[in-house]
Formats: structure tokens, C-alpha cells, sequence
């Protein structure tokens, strides 16, 4: 499969063309805006939050609810764009207004694109930046994401995220029973953090940076169940999934690092407290002890679920001023600005779940692809009893 994305922050809508899902998937519009939904949640969002009602229309590939086979063109429409319908140079301008609403954008934000995506596309007015730079695009990448779900879903694999820390505060209670568990736990706080208490510290931390000028990043986990042995592979570089995964993370806007299992942990332990001892028995056949790197070994799953975490750096529109440098005067400034949310680790965990479901239903159809849903379980299902035994 492989999907583009188009389409501003401010623009009419977000779109995504999705190729090469097989037929046969049942597909309706309320499978997408669950996940929408949720990635709009999440304590620390902005104003922007309350305009959005994330709603996807499917517009081509499915039929009374069945995917085709034929591509899936996905669109969410931004609610937003009556108010920038002018700045986006869609309508036309009279007098005064025209030099109000074409003033450029000339200060670019630390940490943002803004700088570095002017001088490359030589864009004095850093606007045609910021547009497309912005995580409104995270609107369609969750879309495609949570076709990919659906796709794992008639394998049995699920996918949870959560939040393990938030501007400094960590969360210690993290166990679960499974992803059903921690799907229903996470959704039910409004930092999709599983522990109770630092949930509560974590909104305080928010407040705090919201009172402060200031904004804060974390920690977030996504992992999945059930995965089959032996997807992605040992023998070329560019066909590992682990490192497909974390190319993946590391694509969200403000992620800074990604780590699989244990991950950076691993540097100060020795190899018998790192490696996951192998057992077998009929029922189940191989499995490992432990799950501390995380579901994959050389490049592939082990069968173990996968855990992957991201780290999300603070956001980088601050109310409290960082300075910068005006394009135009080349004087310094310390920027002000208007809205912007001053935490998004929370809904950006539910991005993380989707690119990581994407990369896993890819891998998957690579090994056991086929044009059609049922004849792609039959394959899978001939390799869990082979493997099993084996
Ligand atoms: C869900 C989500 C919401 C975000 N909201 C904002 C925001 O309101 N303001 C902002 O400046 N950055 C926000 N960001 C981060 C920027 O998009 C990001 O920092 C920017 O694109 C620069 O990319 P980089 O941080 O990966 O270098 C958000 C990111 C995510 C994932
Ligand atoms: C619109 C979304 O996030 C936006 C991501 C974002 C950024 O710079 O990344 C900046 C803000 O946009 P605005 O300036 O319009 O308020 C966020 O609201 C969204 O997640 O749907």
C-alpha cells in the first residue's frame, strides 16, 4: 500500500489517496472518525480544537461499505476555512484590506519550519511555510492509519497508544492485561495516561505551561498484539520494520527520538538482562520469556507484541516570546502570537498509533499480500500453524 497527503492548515480540506488496499475489507466512515475524534482530544489543546469536527468522507474505492480494490480518496474538510478564505488568497481583495491581508508573514518561529522552509523554497512570505508544515496534516495521516487498523483487525492484531510522560511527569502505574486494557484505560483520562495520579500532575503540568507562556513535550507508547512472526526482514537494509517504524515516528511533527522495547536502556545493561530467553510449547509454539526489545529481532517481528515509544518535544509556538530575527529588517523581535496548543502529546499519541498501524499492515500485505481480505487470512493463517510447529 502507499498513501500521499495534500492540503493546507488553512486550506479547504485534507486529503489522502490510499492505494492498494486489498477488496473485500468492510469500510465505513465511522471506522475513520472514531480515531478523528481522538486525536482532537487530549488536555492542552488549543482554540483551533473547538472550530474542528474532524468528519471523513470516503470518496472513491468502496461500495455499500466494501473496499473495491480500486484506490480510497479520503477528505476532512477544515471548518476553519471560511475565516481564511481571503489570507489564503482564495476570494478576491478590495483597497486597504488587500495590504492588511497581504501582509507576509516575516518572523520566523524557533523550532518551527518557518525559517529553514523559506530559504529553501525561496518564500518571503513564510505563511507558505507554516501551511503545510503544520500537524493539521496528522488529520489524514490518522485516517489512513486507521484504515491500516481496520486491515490488522480481520488478523486479530489491535493497537493501543498511550502517554508515559508528560513536561517531566512520569507515570509509574503502567501495567495492563492487554491492548483491549489499555485501550479502555487510556481513553478514559484526558491525557491517555494509564496512571491515575500522574494523570492529574501531568493536567496541572499543562495548566502551569499555559499560565507560563510556555508549552511541554513526553513520552508516548504504541503497541500491538498479535502480530505475526517474520514480518519485515534480515536481508536488506531498507526492509527492516523496525527501522521502517521508526523513519515512521520520527515523521511527526515535533518527534525527536524513538526508541523499540527497552531501547536507549539497553546501552548500560548487560546482554542476560537484555536479550528475551526463547521457549516453546504446543499450544502456543515459540514465544520469549520476556518482551524486552520490544517484538523485534533483526529487523523482524518476533510474534511478541510490539512496543514502540516516541519523544514529542515541547510544542514550538510559545506565548511567552523566544527571540528571532525579522526577514525583512534583519532586526531582532520577540515573537507574540494569537492560539496555539500548548500541549499535544495526548493527540499525539493517537497519531503514533496510526503510523505505526500503517507500517504493520504494509509489512503485512507485502508477506502474505493478496487482492483479496479472505484469501490474505488464509495465508496468514497457513503461517501461524507452520510457524507454530516448526
Ligand atoms: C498533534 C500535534 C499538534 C501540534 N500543534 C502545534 C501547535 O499548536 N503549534 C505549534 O507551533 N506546533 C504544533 N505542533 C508541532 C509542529 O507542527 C512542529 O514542531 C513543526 O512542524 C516543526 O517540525 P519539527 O518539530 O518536527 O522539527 C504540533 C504537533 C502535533 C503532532
Ligand atoms: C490544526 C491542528 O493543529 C494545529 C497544528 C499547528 C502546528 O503548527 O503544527 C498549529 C495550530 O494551528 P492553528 O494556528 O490553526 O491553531 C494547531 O491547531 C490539528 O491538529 O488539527
Amino acid at each position: 500500500m502507499r498513501y500521499l497527503t495534500a492540503g493546507e492548515s488553512h486550506g479547504p480540506q485534507l486529503t489522502t489517496i490510499i492505494e492498494g488496499i486489498p477488496a473485500q475489507l468492510e469500510l465505513v466512515a465511522e471506522d475513520i472518525n472514531t480515531d478523528l475524534a481522538r486525536r482532537q482530544g487530549g488536555y492542552g489543546r488549543g482554540r483551533r480544537m473547538q472550530i474542528e469536527k474532524d468528519q471523513v468522507q470516503i470518496l472513491s474505492g468502496v461500495r455499500h461499505g466494501r473496499t473495491t480494490g480500486a484506490p480510497v480518496a479520503l477528505v476532512v474538510e477544515n471548518k476553519d476555512w471560511t475565516h481564511w478564505t481571503k489570507i489564503m488568497g482564495a476570494e478576491p481583495l478590495d483597497g486597504e484590506e488587500e495590504k492588511e491581508v497581504k501582509r507576509k508573514l516575516t518572523r520566523p518561529r524557533p523550532g518551527h519550519a518557518d525559517l529553514n522552509g523559506a530559504i529553501k523554497y525561496g518564500h518571503r512570505d513564510m505563511r507558505n511555510v507554516l501551511e503545510r508544515s503544520s500537524a493539521r496534516e496528522t488529520t489524514v495521516r490518522v485516517a489512513a492509519g486507521a484504515v491500516a487498523k481496520k486491515i490488522l483487525a480481520q488478523f486479530g492484531i489491535s493497537v493501543g497508544g498511550h502517554v508515559l510522560e508528560i513536561g517531566g511527569v512520569k507515570a509509574e502505574n503502567v501495567a495492563y492485561e492487554s491492548v483491549k486494557d489499555l485501550q479502555e484505560r487510556s481513553e478514559a483520562s484526558q491525557v491517555r495516561c494509564l496512571d491515575e495520579e500522574a494523570s492529574q500532575k501531568m493536567m496541572e503540568a499543562i495548566d502551569k505551561a499555559k499560565q507560563d507562556g510556555d508549552s511541554i513535550g513526553g513520552i508516548v507508547e504504541v503497541v500491538i498484539e498479535n502480530v505475526p512472526v517474520g514480518l519485515g526482514s534480515h536481508v536488506h537494509y531498507d526492509r527492516k520494520l523496525d527501522a521502517k517504524i521508526a523513519a515512521a515516528v520520527m515523521s511527526i511533527n515535533a518527534f525527536k527520538g524513538v526508541e523499540i522495547g527497552i531501547g536507549f536502556e539497553a546501552a548500560s545493561l548487560p546482554g542476560s538482562q537484555v536479550h528475551d530467553e526463547i521457549i516453546w510449547d504446543e499450544e502456543h509454539g515459540y514465544r520469549r520469556k520476556t518482551n524486552r526489545l520490544g517484538g523485534f529481532e533483526g529487523g523482524m517481528t518476533t510474534g511478541m507484541p510490539i512496543v514502540v515509544r516516541g519523544v514529542m518535544k515541547p510544542i514550538p509556538t510559545l506565548y511567552k516570546p523566544l527571540q528571532s530575527v525579522d526577514i525583512e529588517t534583519k532586526e531582532p523581535f520577540a515573537a507574540s502570537i494569537e492560539r496555539s496548543d500548548s500541549c499535544a502529546v495526548p493527540a499525539a499519541s493517537v497519531v503514533a498509533e496510526a503510523v505505526v498501524a500503517w507500517e504493520i499492515a504494509n509489512a503485512l500485505l507485502e508477506t502474505f499480500g493478496a487482492d483479496r481480505i479472505d484469501i490474505i487470512q488464509g495465508n496468514v493463517k497457513r503461517h501461524q500453524d507452520e510457524a507454530r510447529k516448526f
